[in-house]
């Protein structure tokens, strides 16, 4: 049995007494910035991600106390990012965690061809990958945000082990309550995020499926030109498996992704069965695709950006008092165009929970 998670200590001192700040920002998102930092009385390197509690006029502090819980709980997996320390001022929480200093896996996926991932790196990242969301899905913890962007590596030359970060839309699936609205990333929310039905474990899986398809082929399966297309794609789970993309990639890689990206969350494999799966234990890699064009739709689907960030009403099992919303009126109209392209959004309340 595993111990116990610790319990961390929200200390009120200056975090400038015991952190220098060092280079420039690792990253930043609507409502935190990351800057890498060191500890005086040790010299070793830490990721210092500030987090404003208030956002839009919310009080937002127990979002960042889950964040918070579900990194102490995470503590055991050494694919999780780790928590060092948690300070608290009035206005933010900084959170200080262990020093990915390979950075995002994101980079490598739109690298050139000399720098991307071979098909033997992904299947170790992705096995990597696995095991920490195997970790979460034991403790009934779904992240809901698994994407390049937060997937980072210890190092990048030579390539390192993966770190998951970025817990802050990550629930516990087994709480009663009710909530209907979750931000996600367009290019990486499945399905049933669009069709609100609950969301499960096997959401991740949806996620690790993208994940895969990016890394081995530098393309975002389900990109639109547009938002809505982007949506529609997902929601006809309209994705390609040509020749072109999965060149010199092989079969068995093409029939892994194909057992994550499928509509109906009950039929994905589990984070378990992805770990028993031939094309993550292939001590050789299997053979290539060969010309037959596996698409089950046709339709360009073009690499982007991987950043924009939109809010969708979905069933949810947890009550979540303040998520990084926008607007009540923005959200709305978002909303209003994605319903119109979807008639099982037209079915979404009005209402929006924040
Ligand atoms: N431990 C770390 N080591 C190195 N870089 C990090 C670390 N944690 C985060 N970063 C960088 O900072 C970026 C933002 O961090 P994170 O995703 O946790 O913030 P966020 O505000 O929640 O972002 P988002 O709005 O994209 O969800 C990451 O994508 C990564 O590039």
């Amino acid at each position: 049995m595993e111990p116990s998670p610790r319990q961390t200590v929200l200390r009120t001192e200056l975090f400038a007494g015991s952190y220098r700040l060092e280079g420039k920002e690792l990253g930043r998102g609507k409502f935190a910035v990351v800057k890498k930092c060191v500890e005086l009385s040790t010299s070793k390197e830490y990721a210092a991600k500030f987090l404003r509690k208030r956002r839009k006029g919310e009080d937002c502090r127990s979002d960042i106390i889950n964040e918070i819980a579900i990194l102490e709980m995470a503590t055991f997996s050494p694919y999780v990012v780790d928590l060092h320390e948690v300070y608290e001022t009035n206005s933010e929480i900084i959170l200080v965690m262990e020093y990915a200093a390979g950075g995002e896996i994101f980079n490598q996926c739109v690298a050139d061809q000399d720098e991307a991932f071979t098909e033997k790196d992904v299947i170790r990242l992705i096995h990597q990958i696995l095991q920490g969301v195997l970790h979460l899905h034991r403790n009934n913890v779904v992240h809901l945000d698994l994407k390049p962007q937060n997937i980072l590596l210890t190092s990048s030359k030579p390539l390192g082990d993966i770190r998951i970060v970025d817990f802050g839309l990550s629930r516990k699936v087994d709480s009663v309550k009710e909530v209907r609205e979750i931000l996600g990333t367009p290019e990486y929310v499945a399905p049933e995020i669009l069709n609100y039905e609950p969301i499960s474990t096997a959401t991740d899986m949806w996620s690790v499926g993208v994940l895969t398809y990016v890394m081995l082929t530098g393309v975002s399966p389900f990109q639109g030109d547009t938002k809505q297309q982007t949506f529609l794609n997902i929601s006809q789970v309209n994705v390609q498996y040509t020749q072109e993309e999965f060149d010199g990639i092989s079969k068995l890689a093409v029939e892994f992704i194909k057992s994550l990206l499928i509509k109906n969350p009950r039929k994905r494999i589990s984070a378990d069965q992805c770990l028993q799966h031939p094309w993550l234990s292939s001590t050789t890699i299997s053979a290539p695709l060969t010309n037959t064009n596996l698409d089950q739709k046709e339709g360009e689907v073009k690499t982007s950006e991987l950043t924009e960030e939109i809010v969708l009403l979905a069933s949810y099992t947890v009550h979540c008092p303040c998520r990084q919303l926008e607007s009540r009126e923005t959200i709305e109209t978002e909303l209003k165009v994605v319903r119109n392209q979807f008639t099982a959004l037209q079915e979404f309340q009005s209402e929006v929970v924040c």
